[in-house]
């Protein structure tokens, strides 16, 4: 096995397995490290990957049927044929580092140089067909219902559609941007959503420059819209495709994008509308409150929960709850007011927060603690997108049949919420939410409000305390995990219990520190009750950890025995055949240097793990100088004694 994965996969291009994942979002990678182990058998690997070196056993490992690693012409080559096929996967190589590959899609390619195919030949250079799915062409991504609404009109959640999405190894520690629609029913939610999905994909995937917007025939896709009176979207949908991106601090992030239900519809309550808009206010860092026409005072009212909400985390010294609310105004008319785009926005919802004189005190409130819990208040002012786009059955949302002036906002929304510079991650108390994190957080949300009664901001409150200490443990796991995977995993030798134990407190008190040193909600009783379950945890670790490390234990071997006997061997030779004749004597001095050598490098294999391939080949082949020096010594004295016993001369060996 191993001499087959030296041979067949060391330096070859891998997909690693991920149970959560389906095959085609297995990230791809290739072998650069293998690491046999004390027995002489190789089961782990690392793999160099888009998202780093990982290491893994290789029943993890799925070798890609790519012939030609090296890019030489010819092998895997594109043709015209195989991009008919799309949307298929190519690798772009390059010439100057192999290891690098860029992915672009053969679909695009088509569709905007098909000249491009034909008139290489049918060979595009640089170009290597990958026979896996498209994992990140556009029309290959689609809207997973993570939340659906049941006929007893409560929620339900597909946690393993959300953990496929967000455990994904390559995303689940970075920082979420959630950039969520909500708002009434039929009002160009998901169309607006789609025009996000080909920005991002023009930016951090195909990592563009010019016009995202696309061609002008190019019809839109993404979410599902549709014309009509009846609602389209039901429940919470997150694109499957995420979008990774760095913002200038460094930070690493993946942006998700959530369509949501329609509010108001003749099928929802009131609970289900409150429900609806309160998810995707709680778990997006960018809410993005889609109106018709104008701000009515209805519009604030909805977000009177979330006030109070933010009044009572406010307590708890995390600052503003929330990150940004984005107002969008569609189909905005009163250009006379207020000019279309940010700045007109910017002055009407200034407009609608002043408190003026004489204001009812219900209203002073809310405006004053709508405020109050958004680190940020934005509204934009959409034109009307022709009557094409609202009335005409046929729109399929080509570019072309929309209104140059909606077109123009666009160019100046879309970038304003999504460029890098403009990213808004997630964060609650102050620590930023990771993709792992956020699955806890739907499912704590999920939880209260799925009750016959609407929560109380005090119950939100809860939920989001526990979750937010749920995340803090799952760091401090985190750590403990590297600190011990570092000492005593995978490749790392056997160690003595004290040893191991004295790592376990180590990594255990670092895992604590980073518990204690999060800033959570919830005060200290409930944070107590956490590092209880937090040690509970680690402790049952460390049995895992006692017991992969009791598996390395060495096993004896005849080596040291044997190479301790030529080493003997040799200094008899020099001392006494050194006398008889030099020559002699400096064989035997070679000889016993040469085993005492052999000896050391065995014993460097087995204190450190390092070196394990010439390890051991020596326990190999003492083993046979062991076999041979048995049979010597069967051949010599068992014969002869044999002989004797039975009176012959002699006896050949069989
Ligand atoms: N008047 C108007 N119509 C629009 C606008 N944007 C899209 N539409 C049209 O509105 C209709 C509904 O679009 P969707 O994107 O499905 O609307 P939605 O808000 O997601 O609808 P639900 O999923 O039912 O909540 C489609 O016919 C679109 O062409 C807009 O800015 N103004």
């Amino acid at each position: 096995m191993e001499q087959r994965w030296r041979t067949t996969y060391l330096g070859k291009m891998v997909l690693v397995k991920d149970d959560r994942l389906p095959p085609n979002q297995w990230l791809l990678g290739r072998v650069t490290r293998l690491y046999p182990g004390t027995d002489g058998i190789t089961r782990v690997a690392d793999i160099l990957t888009v998202s780093g070196t990982l290491r893994r056993a290789f029943n993890r490992l799925c070798p890609l049927p790519v012939e030609d690693q090296n890019c030489t012409p010819g092998a895997n080559m594109l043709t015209p044929s195989k991009a008919a096929a799309a949307p298929a996967m190519v690798l772009i190589s390059s010439r100057a580092q192999h290891a690098h590959h860029k992915r672009a899609e053969v679909m695009r390619l088509q569709l905007e140089h098909p000249q491009r195919i034909r008139s290489s030949g049918g060979r595009i250079p640089h170009l290597k067909y990958l026979p896996i799915a498209a994992s990140e062409s556009l029309a290959s991504g689609r809207g997973i219902q993570v939340v659906s609404p049941s006929p007893d009109h409560s929620f339900h959640l597909d946690l393993e559609a959300l953990s496929a999405l967000l455990l994904r190894e390559d995303l689940k520690d970075r920082a979420v941007v959630v950039v969520s629609v909500a708002g009434a029913f039929r009002k160009g939610k998901s169309f607006l959503l789609d025009f996000f999905l080909r920005y991002l994909h023009h930016t951090y995937i195909l990592e563009g420059s010019g016009d995202w917007l696309g061609s002008e025939d190019e019809p839109l896709r993404g979410f599902s819209w549709r014309g009509g009176s009846k609602r389209d979207t039901t429940g919470l949908l997150l694109w499957s495709q995420p979008f990774k991106a760095t913002l200038s601090n460094g930070e690493k992030v993946v942006i998700l994008l959530m369509d949501t239900q329609g509010t108001f519809d003749s099928m929802s309550t009131v609970h289900d509308n409150v429900t609806v808009f309160a998810l995707s206010t709680m778990l997006s860092s960018v809410q993005i409150y889609n109106l018709s026409q104008n701000i009515e005072e209805d519009d604030l009212q909805q977000l009177q929960l979330f006030t109070e909400y933010g009044r009572l985390a406010a307590r708890g010294g995390g600052g503003k709850p929330f990150q940004k609310l984005q107002m969008l105004v569609r189909d905005w008319s009163f250009t006379s007011d207020y000019a279309y785009g940010a700045e007109g926005g910017r002055q009407l919802l200034e407009k609608w927060l002043e408190i003026p004189e004489g204001q009812h005190e219900d209203l002073q409130a809310v405006r004053r603690d709508i405020t109050s819990c958004f680190e940020e208040l934005a509204c934009f002012l959409m034109p009307h997108p022709g009557l094409i786009v609202a009335r005409n059955p046929k729109f399929d949302g080509k570019i072309s049949d929309i209104d140059p002036e909606f077109k123009k906002s666009l160019r100046e929304l879309v970038p304003m919420l999504l460029a890098p510079q403009n990213l808004v991650p997630k964060r609650i108390q102050g620590a930023a939410v990771r993709a792992r994190d956020l699955l806890l957080y739907f499912k704590a949300y999920l939880g209260v409000f799925n009750g016959t009664e609407l929560p109380q901001p005090k119950t939100i409150l809860q939920a989001t305390a526990e979750a937010n200490n749920l995340s803090a443990v799952a760091e401090a796991r985190a750590t403990y995990d590297a600190q011990m995977e570092e000492a005593s995993g995978g490749a790392q030798p056997y160690m003595t219990p004290a040893q191991l134990d004295k790592e376990h407190r180590r990594a255990r008190d670092k895992a604590l520190e980073a518990f204690r040193s999060r800033r959570k909600l919830g005060g200290q009783e409930l944070a107590s009750s956490y590092e209880t379950q937090l040690i509970k945890e680690l402790d049952e670790e460390y049995k895992e950890f006692s017991a992969h490390n009791e598996s390395k234990k060495p096993r004896m071997t005849g080596t040291p025995v044997v190479f301790a006997g030529v080493a003997l061997l040799g200094w008899l030779l020099s001392s006494l055949g050194g006398a008889v004749m030099w020559p002699l004597g400096l064989v035997g001095t070679a000889v016993a240097l040469l085993a005492l050598g052999v000896l050391a490098l065995w014993a460097y294999n087995r204190v450190t793990g390092n070196m394990s391939n010439v390890a051991n080949q020596l326990d190999k082949i003492t083993g046979v100088l062991w076999k041979l020096g048995l049979r010597l010594l069967w051949n010599s004295v068992g014969n002869q004694a044999v002989a004797a016993a039975i009176g012959v001369d002699h006896m050949k060996p069989s």
